[in-house]
Parts: C-alpha cells; sequence; structure tokens
C-alpha cells in the first residue's frame, strides 16, 4: 500500500517549471529520503502533498486520497514541518500548539498538547515564550505542531538545518522514536545526505523538477558502483599528497577530493584494496584505514548531471550526464 502517489505532475510558477512530469510512490510505513539539488523541487513537492497549492497537470494523492479533492481533512492526515517554520515570539509554547490544535478543531488538546511536548522533548519548556527558544528547539515545536493530529503521513523539509551537532542528534532520536510507529509515513528533505543515510531505507533523487534515481539506498548503491570506500588515516609525517600519488599510479582507484588534511578517502573495487594498503604502507606512513561502502554522496554524483558551476559550494561534483533515470524497485 502506497502513502504518497505522485503520478506525472507538472508545477509552473511563471516561467519557472518546478516540477516536470514527476511520478513518484512512497510505501506507507516507510522513512523516506528526498534529496536534490537546490530548487530541485521538493518543498514544492511537499506543498503540493499537504495541499498548499495545486498541480498545474497530473495526480497528487496521500493516503489514497487524490488531494484536488480533498478539503481540511487532508491537514489531519499529513503533518507538515515546513523549511522556514516561526512562530509569534511572545506566544509560550504551549499557547503556539493550542492555536494549532483549534486549527485542526481537535477535541482532546490539552491531552494531544502534552503527549506531543513529551514526544519531542519540550514538556519543561512548554510554559515558556518560543522568542527564548533555541533553532533546535524552535525545530521540535514545529515538529511537535506537525504531529498534533496524529498525522499517517509526517513530512519533514530540512528539518536540522541549522542546528548544532547535539541539536541534530537530539532532533533524529524523536525521528527514530517516530519511525518505531510502523504506521507512520516519515519523508525527509535535506542536504546533509549522512543524515538521509542514518534515517532512511529509501529515497528518491530529484533534478530540475524531474525524477533522477529512486529505491532502496543500497540498492541504488550496487546499481551505481561495485566499488568500496576506504579512508586512510595519515601517520604524523605522511601527506595528503604522498597518499594520492599512490592512489593515482594504481589505476583503479579513485581519490575523493575531499580531505580533512588527516585522512585521505578514495573508491576501488573491493579486490584491490589488499594490495593497495600494501603499496601504501610501504611507501606512506599510515596509522590506519577502514573500509566501507560508498555513501550516498557518491549514488548522487553518479545520477545527477554535471554541474555547469563546480565552484559553487552548494553544487556538486558529478559524474557523466545520464541520459535515463535511475530507478529501483516498482515503488521506491
Ligand atoms: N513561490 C514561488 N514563486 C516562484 N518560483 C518559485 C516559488 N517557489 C519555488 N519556486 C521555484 O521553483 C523551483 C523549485 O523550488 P523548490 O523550493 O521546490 O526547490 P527545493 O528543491 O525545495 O530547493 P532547496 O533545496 O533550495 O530548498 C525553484 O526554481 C524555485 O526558485
Amino acid at each position: 500500500m502506497n502513502a504518497i502517489e505522485v503520478s506525472g505532475v507538472t508545477k509552473e510558477y511563471g516561467d519557472v517549471t518546478a516540477l516536470d512530469g514527476l511520478s513518484l510512490a512512497i510505501e506507507s510505513g516507510a522513512t523516506f529520503g528526498l534529496l536534490g539539488t537546490n530548487g530541485a523541487g521538493k518543498s514544492t513537492l511537499f506543498k503540493l502533498l499537504v495541499g498548499h497549492i495545486r498541480p498545474d497537470g497530473g495526480t497528487v494523492s496521500v493516503a489514497g486520497t487524490d488531494v484536488s479533492s480533498s478539503g481540511p481533512e487532508l491537514r489531519s492526515i499529513v503533518g507538515y514541518l515546513p523549511e522556514h517554520a516561526g512562530f509569534p515570539p511572545a506566544l509560550t509554547g504551549r499557547e503556539v500548539l493550542s492555536f494549532h490544535a483549534r486549527m485542526h478543531d481537535l477535541s482532546n488538546a490539552e491531552t494531544r498538547i502534552d503527549a506531543v511536548l513529551g514526544v519531542v522533548g519540550l514538556s519543561d519548556a512548554a510554559d515558556r515564550r518560543v522568542g527564548g527558544y533555541s533553532n533546535g528547539m524552535t525545530r521540535r515545536l514545529a515538529l511537535a505542531a506537525a504531529l498534533l493530529s496524529r498525522p499517517r503521513i509526517l513530512l519533514l523539509d530540512e528539518p536540522t538545518a541549522g542546528l548544532d551537532p547535539r541539536g541534530v542528534a537530539a532532533f533524529h532520536r524523536v525521528v527514530e522514536r517516530l519511525d518505531a510507529k510502523s504506521d507512520l509515513t516519515v519523508v525527509i528533505t535535506s542536504h546533509v545526505l549522512s543524515e538521509i543515510e542514518t534515517l532512511c531505507e529509501k529515497v528518491a533523487i530529484l533534478h530540475e523538477g524531474q525524477l533522477r534515481a529512486s529505491g532502496a539506498i543500497d540498492e541504488l548503491r550496487r546499481r551505481v558502483t561495485d566499488d568500496v570506500r576506504v579512508r586512510v588515516r595519515l601517520g604524523e609525517d605522511a601527506s595528503v599528497d604522498d597518499v594520492n600519488s599512490v592512489v593515482s599510479a594504481a589505476g583503479s582507484a579513485q581519490s575523493e577530493n575531499s580531505t580533512d588534511g588527516h585522512s585521505v578517502v578514495f573508491d576501488c573495487h573491493p579486490d584491490d584494496v589488499p594490495q593497495l594498503l600494501t603499496e601504501l604502507t610501504e611507501a606512506v606512513q599510515i596509522d590506519g584505514y577502514d573500509v566501507r561502502e560508498p555513501g550516498l554522496e557518491r549514488i548522487f554524483e553518479e545520477t545527477l548531471p554535471e554541474s555547469e558551476d563546480d565552484t559553487q559550494p552548494s553544487e556538486r561534483r558529478v559524474g557523466a550526464e545520464q541520459p535515463g533515470s535511475l530507478t529501483a524497485g516498482e515503488s521506491a
């Protein structure tokens, strides 16, 4: 059973085509990552799913209901944490939630408010003004508001953007607890690919309003590469260049440009790892290594067309242009 079905959806803002014939299915109970370059159409898709805007073409259905023909009941099916959620600073967290409860016409508002405050870890701060909340607390209050009506589908648009590592970890713990409720479908957008990898098993990758890939992360990974990712930690006297020259001489390995100065990361075929590590230890002083499967970053690189301007930090270095899309399985 699919919680979300989007078929041939087009959405235009004047001259800008935000979604261009997008089709995507997300099964019930999944925690699903929606990825894409800036302006790919992720927030537009969320706004369609929650009924804030209408598609110009195609159909959008949530929990088996066509969004175009549904009314206010959609608000209780879909909880939405928008990318930029702000609240009146003079209100307390509890007052903000009371206001949302009235909008949803909730019957047992006080009980629900106490419950969602507990879920997001804000019970102790409930009667403080939100003007004094940290970014992390404000995001968690926005999550509480999205959870008030016991939605079956929860849309989280860049929920941890701007949070410090503790705030991110706290938010992840809440999402993981929600995930344990198997009937809730959670869709998360984030530009932090490691976050999506931690929380989600399945993803879709959008680019310029089109679907470029969808499916289980492991399946997509297998489709784009057999390689493993090796991280070598440098000894005191070793330099990144020393390691890179051994790696480039090996031919089979592909160096990653990113380095923190203390380690070097490269991708290579698993069969080539022992030989390469032998050569490295002979030529360079290394402190250790680990070998793991390539991350979502690699799937991104292989899936998206080449960036026009590699100097922009928000754009990603990507592989050769793929004429088609990459879809693993029937339903994502
Ligand atoms: N209200 C609007 N008016 C005009 N253009 C818009 C509007 N909302 C979105 N767009 C455009 O539609 C395209 C898709 O935007 P959208 O916000 O859905 O992308 P996104 O994937 O969420 O981007 P980001 O990752 O940067 O948040 C972009 O080109 C954006 O500029």
